[in-house]
């Protein structure tokens, strides 16, 4: 069932398009994600869905509902920020019920939400401290315990864990998918972090100046990019330049650089709907990039090896170009060295090939 639809929606802010034409459906129980960069549009969307916000063309949906119009606490919708907003003279379990004080909710159904709400967010033991007595990541946990304690049809966050420390972070990054799956409540993030995207979410929104550019999948936006701009804003990746040669069904040839045909610098990938002649972009990513003794693809040399423990990442140089690869370690080999000369290849399905006409 669809929770969220948006409809060709536009908002302007003097001369900003902020947000252009944008159409999508959030699910019910789904974690769907809003990415780009800084400017794209994500908090005026997000501000939006809100009720904070009225566009300047398009429709709204709230559980089929038309709220285009309808003002903030008119909507089932709470948010989640960064800065955490608690009241700092009550208590955590005042902060979480003072919703359902404030609406005169009987007191036993208060007691019994809220600590709930407070069970769901690992808190129960600290109901009657004040927010000066919680750490970051503890103080986050009381916000959206009071975020869901009124049990919202629709969740919104923004970038609610970018204030805190990469190791809470990772934690509460867990515990906030759990706490999606526990409560069913459709979650529309923001974040920066492409990492956290792909882990939590069940589709992402790739945004570009005010536009929508893919939805999809955490695969599919990594794996299948709708365009060179997506392909460069998820992950990391090589990127050559070059001038396609040739196409065999989907299997395009490259000749990098542009100029005539050289011996050896030629490389090969996946490419949709180009013609022959045409610049492009090859994309590999350092996963899909193989390093080998055996004489396959080009030859090349090892001018960095770091050893990560779960992997090692290696700076290599071949076709007079900088490549980045990564290398899942295996029990019983050793990390290429520095200096070493080796072998680089992948296979022309794991390359992406666009155009950059
Ligand atoms: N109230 C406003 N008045 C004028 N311009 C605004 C206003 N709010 C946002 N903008 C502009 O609209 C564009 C989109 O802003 P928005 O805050 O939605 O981007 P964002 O993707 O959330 O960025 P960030 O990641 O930096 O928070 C930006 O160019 C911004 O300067």
């Amino acid at each position: 069932m669809i929770q969220v639809a948006l409809e060709n929606v536009s908002k302007i802010y003097g001369k900003v398009q902020a947000v252009q034409s944008v159409s999508l459906d959030v699910q019910q129980g789904e974690f769907f994600t809003l990415l780009g960069a800084s400017g794209s549009g994500k908090t005026t969307l997000l501000r939006l869905i809100g009720g904070f916000e009225t566009p300047d063309t398009g429709c709204i949906y709230i559980g089929g509902k038309d709220v285009s119009r309808l003002p903030a606490y008119k909507r089932n919708v709470h948010t989640v920020f960064q800065d955490y907003a608690l009241f700092p003279h009550l208590s955590v379990f005042e902060n979480v019920g003072y919703a359902l004080q404030a609406k005169r909710s009987p007191v036993a159904e208060i007691s019994q939400r809220v600590t709930e709400a407070l069970k769901l967010v690992q808190l129960a033991e600290m109901a009657q401290r004040l927010p000066a007595q919680l750490s970051g990541g503890q103080k986050q946990r009381v916000a959206l315990a009071r975020a869901i304690v009124d049990r919202p049809d629709v969740l919104l966050l923004d970038e609610p864990l970018s204030a805190l420390d990469a190791k809470i972070r990772m934690e509460l990054r867990q515990e906030l998918k759990q706490l999606q799956r526990q409560t069913g409540i459709s979650f529309i993030y923001i974040t920066h972090d492409q990492e956290e995207a792909l882990a939590l979410s069940d589709r992402i929104a790739i945004l570009k100046s005010g536009k929508l550019l893919q939805v999809g999948t955490p695969l599919e936006v990594y794996e299948q990019p709708a365009d060179l701009y997506v392909a460069e804003f998820i992950g990391r990746a090589n990127f050559l330049d070059g001038m396609l040669l040739s196409v065999d069904g989907n299997r395009g040839r490259v000749q990098i650089g542009e100029t005539a045909v050289v011996e050896g610098t030629v490389v090969e990938g996946t490419t949709a709907a180009i013609s022959p002649g045409n610049a492009v972009r090859l994309v590999v990513r350092p996963e899909n990039i193989c390093l080998n003794h055996a004489n396959i693809g080009h030859a090349t040399t090892i001018i960095q090896s770091q050893y990560l423990g779960y992997a090692t990442s290696y700076l290599v140089q071949a076709i007079g170009l900088n490549f980045h690869v990564m290398e899942l370690r295996r029990r019983g080999t050793s990390p290429y060295k520095e200096g070493e000369r080796v072998f680089i290849s992948w296979e022309w399905m794991e390359a992406l090939i666009f155009s950059t006409n």
